[in-house]
């Protein structure tokens, strides 16, 4: 699968502290179809997939909270992403808060399909890379 200039897809993964667990639950169900996705993600959460997932393409920019949010929200402004998927925690408070409005934000402002929890991400996964009979049965 292609974007519209024609290069393989490119994702970003992010996801809070108390969403990690279940980001890599969800990339580990979508495993096979996202072998050929190049993944791009915040340090941390990007190290737990890789730590799980050593055979998917994800390169690790900065933790979120050090500038690995803002990392992303360039790359949006650059079109150089296809998604985002962001679990964000809406329970906690952040110290870099302003950091995740301005990444939600950017996405916003430049149309960017963005997923914020599972049921979004299985809607933008299967609307840029098909259906996944089996995955949807397991949920
Ligand atoms: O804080 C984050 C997003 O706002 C995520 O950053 P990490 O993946 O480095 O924990």
């Amino acid at each position: 699968m292609t974007n519209s200039s024609g290069d393989g897809l490119r994702f970003a993964f992010v996801a809070h502290d108390a969403r990690k667990g279940e980001i890599v639950a969800w990339v580990g169900l979508h495993k096979a179809r996202l072998s050929d996705v190049r993944v791009f993600s915040t340090g941390t959460t990007g190290s737990r997939i890789k730590e799980a997932f050593p055979d998917l393409d994800v390169t690790c920019l900065k933790s979120g909270p050090l500038g690995g949010d803002q990392q992303i929200g360039a790359m949006i402004c650059e079109d150089r992403l296809d998604a985002l998927i962001f679990f964000v925690d809406p329970l906690s408070p952040m110290p870099h808060d302003v950091d995740v409005k301005a990444l939600t934000r950017l996405a916003t402002v430049y149309d960017l399909p963005m997923a914020c929890s599972r049921s979004t991400a299985d809607l933008i996964l299967n609307g840029l890379l098909g259906k996944d009979i089996d995955a949807a049965r397991a949920v």
